[in-house]
Formats: structure tokens, sequence, C-alpha cells
């Protein structure tokens, strides 16, 4: 299930709130201008497939974000435990980093933790399969995919580079909960 955990950044142990609802965890990340929305993921997909595949499957989805949103590049994350880089590919991503662009990311398997740094408050949302989120240009976040991962994201951009982001050196990401599997 879905969640969105809020946190004061000085108590990662005891979130203010947990949200299961999807209109409540929406509209709490729509007040931070974070884009949470519910897209049928119909096709079955497995985490591991090929980029290909997943393109392939869910081109329809793709298309309508690339022409409403401009996003001009699009790739895929497909992970389960046996990949043999799992490790070092859940470390790249496990630092507080921002992007120049927004974070689109479509779960069509699966599930991962992003966790949002905004102001004050830590925002850590666990997406599953058929979920949305956009993460507006600039926020300080980080992922987690877990010590076993799981799932399969498509990630669309609005640069021709792909993923390009920006550490920001801040060791916050250490203090808060990770995916748990
Ligand atoms: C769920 S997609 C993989 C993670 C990623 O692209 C990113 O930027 C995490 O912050
Ligand atoms: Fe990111
Ligand atoms: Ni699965």
């Amino acid at each position: 299930m879905s969640s969105l955990s809020v946190y004061h950044v000085s108590s990662p142990e005891i979130p203010n709130k947990v949200l299961t609802h999807f209109e409540d965890i929406a509209s709490t990340l729509a007040e931070k201008g974070v884009r949470f929305d519910r897209w049928e993921a119909a096709a079955r997909i497995q985490p591991g497939a090929s980029q290909e595949e997943v393109i392939a499957a869910y081109r329809t989805q793709i298309d309508k974000l690339m022409t409403e949103r401009g996003y001009v590049t699009v790739d895929v994350i497909s992970l389960n435990s046996d990949h043999p880089q799992k490790a070092e590919l859940r470390a790249k991503f496990l630092d507080e980093h921002r992007h120049g662009e927004d974070e689109v990311r479509f779960f069509v398997a699966g599930r991962g933790l992003f966790t949002l740094h905004i102001d004050d408050y830590v925002y850590a949302v666990l997406c599953e399969k058929n979920d949305l989120i956009s993460v507006p240009a600039g926020t300080p976040h980080w992922f987690d995919m877990g010590e076993h991962p799981h799932f399969v994201a498509i990630r669309l951009f609005n640069n021709p580079e792909g993923w390009v982001a920006k550490f920001t050196g801040d060791d916050i990401a250490s203090r808060f909960p990770r995916l748990e599997d």
C-alpha cells in the first residue's frame, strides 16, 4: 500500500503523520507542489524486464506524458534482487540530491521509497505500482530501492541527457528510515 509519512527534520524516529489514502497523500503533496497521481499500470511487467519491453508496453501513457508536459527523454529502471550491481545502484540514489528538472516517475511494478526534504519537513513517499510522482525541479530528495530491489519505474526527463543530479552534501538521508524489505 502506498503511503506518505511526514516528519519534522528534527525527529526522524517518529513521523508527525502517516497517510495511506490516495486522496490524503495527493492533497498533502500537492500543497508542496508535488504531483502524486494514480495511473493504471495494466501491462504485466516483471522487475528485470528490459527497457524496450517496458517502453513498448506503456507507449500510450509515455506519449501522453511527453505530449502534455514536453518531456523529451524516457528511460526505465527495472531491477530485481538478482541484479549483480544492486548495491551500487541503491547507493547511487541514497544521498540527498537535486535535479534541474522535475523528477517524473511512473511505477509499473514493485515499490520504492522517495523521500523529499522541503523546508523543515521530510516527506517519505512509498510509491507502488500505479503511482505517478512528479517532484519539482530543485527539490532536495533521495530514493531507496531497498536491499532487495523489486521495481520497474519509467522515468521522463525534459533534457536530452536524461538523469543528471547534484548532490547536496547533507547527510540528512542517513538519519531517516529506509525502505523496509
Ligand atoms: C525510481 S527511479 C530511480 C531513482 C531516480 O531516478 C532518482 O533520481 C532518485 O532520486
Ligand atoms: Fe532523484
Ligand atoms: Ni512484483
